[in-house]
């Protein structure tokens, strides 16, 4: 049997629509859902298999992006949210009742992804997110519980879907965060 991936992917990839206008992220409760309104659509888009992200049940792999976070505003139920672990690099602002988290949002203004909230699209029924573009901490779906012995199968299912697997960030990422510590530090002109 095929690896399952994530519930949005496992089927394919469904492309998104370049003039889409963003869309309404809601949790999961039954009754006064939390809902978080996008402005715009998702950057960066990727399967991430670390143990911080939030999953949908059953799935091996969270599916996050990013947006800036002035384009993210809580229309609805915001005293249903508490930031799941503030020591985090990212404050996941979780929904108290269904464990959905909402947004993840940086804090700390020298990071390189500051201005940056991650976000879960497949909380938002709108048509038109851009899809994952890749997978990255693909082996930390371990430290989950993840049978090692199945890395080559998990591997080789996120190829056939046009998820390349990195054990980190995608190659970009890694160099934008690699550019901005640089600079930081005087190794390269800002
Ligand atoms: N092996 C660890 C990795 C956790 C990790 O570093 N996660 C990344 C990616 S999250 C979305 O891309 C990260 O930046 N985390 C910062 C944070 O979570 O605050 C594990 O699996 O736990
Ligand atoms: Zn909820
Ligand atoms: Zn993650």
């Amino acid at each position: 049997m095929t690896v399952s991936i994530h519930p949005s992917v496992d089927s394919g990839l469904k492309p998104g629509r370049a003039d889409f206008e963003g869309g309404t992220l809601t949790c999961k409760c039954a009754h006064d859902p939390v809902k978080v309104a996008i402005k715009g659509n998702v950057a960066h888009n990727h399967a991430c298999g670390c143990t911080k992200c939030w999953k949908p049940g059953g799935a091996v792999f969270s599916v996050v992006g990013v947006v800036p976070r002035e384009n993210v505003t809580v229309i609805a139920h915001p005293e249903k949210l508490y930031i799941v672990d503030p020591n985090a690099t990212i404050q996941r602002h979780a929904c108290k009742e269904c464990g959905v988290h909402m947004f993840g949002r940086i804090e700390n203004k020298s990071h390189p992804f500051y201005g940056l909230d991650f976000i879960h699209t497949e909380l938002s029924s709108d048509d038109g997110w851009a899809p994952p573009e890749f997978a990255a901490f693909v082996s930390s779906i371990i430290e989950s519980g993840f049978p090692p012995s199945r890395m080559g199968e998990v591997r080789s299912r996120l190829k056939e879907l046009h998820l390349e697997p990195y054990d980190a960030l995608s190659p970009p990422l890694m160099d934008a965060i690699a550019t901005h510590i640089a600079k930081a530090s005087g190794k390269l002109a800002a």
